[in-house]
């Protein structure tokens, strides 16, 4: 089996290149196809062609993307949409054209609308007004789940859609504005109590909730969504192989994040909010029971994972930590 991870150097690729790594030591007949970046640029039609033609995978991990935090999001609106929808129509159209069958693509959780009812149901999707700072990244994410939906209906091909919740671990991003708030504040609080300042700073109001999953989950339900059989995702997915949440089911309020990561970093002193900075959408919480009734749950505790990520951070040599 030929499978191609694209995105393979970011958190989420990286992590489940790992995964089927172990899986190909342990015997399994597996060829892993990665391109980097500069190898292959996926906004590019033409080169995003000749390398399906040439390579002709039977599986397509769609792990690569424009993504960023909060901030990100609203300073580069461009960006997000235009790449990430030039990503996801070149991937899997080429790949359809290439004769690949089967395809699974990363979304995220922000496709469901900013007002939804919590915790937020596949069903919530296209049902209200999405969040204003993210509503570029979130429509091409949307476009990614039509496009799988359509050239299933279309062509009866088995492209598959998992939508991650806020994800964080070893390979994320650091950098101090564009990064998401897990790896912001882990650098922040770190510096801190590195320097002995009596005080750290987070964004907006400290009120927002999130839930956050470490990337290894993230790895693994993804190769579980992907390597269940068709009929029993189908039926899962409203019979159109449509998408499906992934999440660790349970949220916390930024400021309590904050706390926990003052815990695991060291860090005694004071936590103020910038009220000037986006809160975003106020929760954001999946409703995981369809993956649950499915088989799989997360494992992987905040806690410990937030030790985990801390531990990866530290064990990078300085300038060699994303951002
Ligand atoms: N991180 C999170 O909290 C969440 C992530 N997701 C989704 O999960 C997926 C993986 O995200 P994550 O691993 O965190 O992101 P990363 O930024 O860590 O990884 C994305 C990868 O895609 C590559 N890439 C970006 N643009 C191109 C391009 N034009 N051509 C080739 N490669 C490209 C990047 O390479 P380079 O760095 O060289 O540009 C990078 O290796 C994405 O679809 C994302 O939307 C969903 C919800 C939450
Ligand atoms: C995964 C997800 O990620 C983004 O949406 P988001 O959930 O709002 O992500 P975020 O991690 O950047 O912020 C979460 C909350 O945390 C607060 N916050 C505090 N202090 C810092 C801080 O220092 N950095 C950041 N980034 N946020 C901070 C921040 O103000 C906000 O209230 C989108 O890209 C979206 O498209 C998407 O898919």
């Amino acid at each position: 089996m030929k499978i191609h991870i694209a995105g393979h150097r970011g958190m989420v690729g990286a992590a489940i290149l790992r995964r089927l790594e172990a899986r190909r030591g342990a015997g399994e007949d597996l060829t892993l196809i990665t391109r980097t970046h500069a190898e292959l640029d996926l906004t590019s039609q033409a080169a995003v062609r000749d390398f399906m033609q040439s390579e002709r995978p039977d599986v397509v991990i769609l792990a690569a993307a424009k993504v960023g935090g909060i901030h990100a999001n609203n300073t580069y609106p461009a960006d997000f949409i235009y790449e990430n929808l030039m990503i996801e129509c070149n991937v899997i159209h080429q790949a359809f054209d290439a004769g690949v069958r089967r395809l699974l693509q990363l979304g995220s959780s922000c496709i469901y609308p900013r007002a939804v009812p919590q915790p937020m149901r596949e069903d919530a999707l296209l049902t209200g007004v999405l969040e204003p700072t993210n509503e570029p990244y979130a429509v091409a994410k949307i476009a990614g789940i039509k496009l799988c939906e359509s050239y299933n209906r279309q062509h009866g091909t088995d492209y598959r859609s998992v939508m991650p919740t806020n994800l964080y671990g070893p390979g994320d991003n650091f950098h101090p504005e564009n990064s998401h708030v897990l790896p912001a504040l882990i650098r922040r609080f770190h510096e801190a109590a590195q320097e002995g300042r009596d005080e750290v700073t987070i964004w907006g109001s400290g009120t927002p909730r999130r839930e956050f999953l470490h990337v290894d989950d993230m790895a693994e339900a993804s190769l579980f969504v992907l390597d269940l059989p068709r009929d029993v995702y189908a039926a899962n997915t409203q019979d159109m192989l449509s998408h499906i949440n992934v999440g660790s089911g349970t949220d916390i309020s930024i400021l309590e994040l904050a706390q926990m990561v003052a815990e695991v970093t060291g860090f005694q002193g004071k936590i103020t909010t910038d009220p000037s900075k986006p809160d975003g959408t106020m929760r954001k919480l999946m409703d995981v029971s369809r993956l649950a009734t499915m088989g799989w749950r997360a494992r992987i505790s905040l806690r410990e994972g937030i030790e985990d990520a801390y531990r990866w951070y530290l064990a990078q040599t300085p300038g060699s930590v994303r951002g």
